[in-house]
């Protein structure tokens, strides 16, 4: 990564006040940081050089739309140094917890210090444009062994590749929670192929989440994110106590249509549509695998 590179700057500027109140002790369960770079400089294979985002931004987002907590997802951009995500957990008062990426060599004092950290699972991203390789074998050793931590393991890829996944997904030991549900196309509605195969997958496994996240990247239609309501209601109906929702803040590598974080957040009723799924949509399973202590 050059250092003349611009610099993307993915986040809107001025999100506006939700007029939906998320419930008491809500927590947004994808977001990153950003560096700041000079002190945690970004990974020389990082395919996109973000500004700085760091946590008295999150933090302060995170008050305004009314949210109690951060669960911070190392992004691609800091490779597999989870310095700047762990200073983000450090200086949240016990209000943040994290995802980590891990180089498969790391050792297990490491892996015992990102515990200690607040790290409670590791990702593993399949997405080309944002990785050189994802080696499904060594990620395997790797999930097998944060099982004994209690950590789950969050994976990112597109739908098109999620059948050509299915034996590596079968064989992780442990939960796995599913970014932005595998990036459906969410048009052809709740019964289209690209929903229909994520609903295949979590009907084969009881420990398999998924983020219902990001109407930003996948409605293409733009707000109010009208096809990916109607494509995702049903999903958080009929498995409420395996989603978790996040705003995906400060929404790496997004140059066009940045989302109005407040717009967002008045998504939720819509996918959630009562105080009951609201609940455990925000707070209940968040908890449960952030926070079970
Ligand atoms: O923020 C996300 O979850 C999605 C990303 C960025 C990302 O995952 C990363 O940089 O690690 C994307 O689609 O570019």
């Amino acid at each position: 990564m050059s250092d003349t590179q611009d610099r993307i700057i993915s986040w809107h500027p001025s999100p506006s006040r939700p007029a939906y109140t998320p419930p008491p002790g809500a927590v947004d369960a994808h977001c990153h940081v950003f560096g700041p770079m000079a002190d945690f400089p970004f990974s020389a294979k990082a395919k996109y050089l973000p500004g700085d985002a760091g946590p008295d931004m999150l933090f302060a987002l995170r008050d305004r739309l009314g949210f109690s907590r951060n669960v911070i997802v190392q992004a691609s951009c800091h490779g597999t140094d989870n310095s700047a995500t762990l200073n983000a957990i450090a200086r949240s008062e016990g209000k943040a917890r994290g995802v980590a990426v891990v180089d498969p060599a790391i050792s297990d004092a490491e892996l015992e210090r990102l515990h200690e950290g607040g790290i409670r699972g590791v990702r593993f991203n399949f997405l080309k444009r944002l990785v050189d390789d994802a080696p499904k074998d060594r990620f395997l050793e790797v999930a097998q062994r944060i099982k004994g931590l209690g950590w789950h393991v969050v994976i990112y890829f597109e739908a098109d590749i999620l059948e050509e996944l299915r034996p590596f997904l079968d064989a992780i030991p442990t939960l796995i929670v599913v970014d932005h549900m595998g990036r459906p196309n969410v048009a052809p509605g709740p019964e289209g192929p690209d929903m229909l195969a994520l609903r295949g997958l979590l009907d084969s496994r009881e420990d398999i989440w998924t983020k219902v996240t990001c109407p930003d990247r996948l409605d293409p239609n733009g707000p109010p994110w009208n096809d990916f309501a109607r494509a995702v209601r049903p999903l958080v109906e009929d498995y409420p106590d395996r989603v978790l929702w996040g705003t995906d803040w400060p929404h790496p590598n997004m140059q066009d249509a940045i989302p109005d974080d407040g717009a967002l957040v008045d998504i939720i009723p819509r996918i959630a549509p009562t105080v009951d799924l609201q609940r455990r949509l925000l707070v209940d399973n968040p908890m449960r695998l952030y926070w079970p202590d």
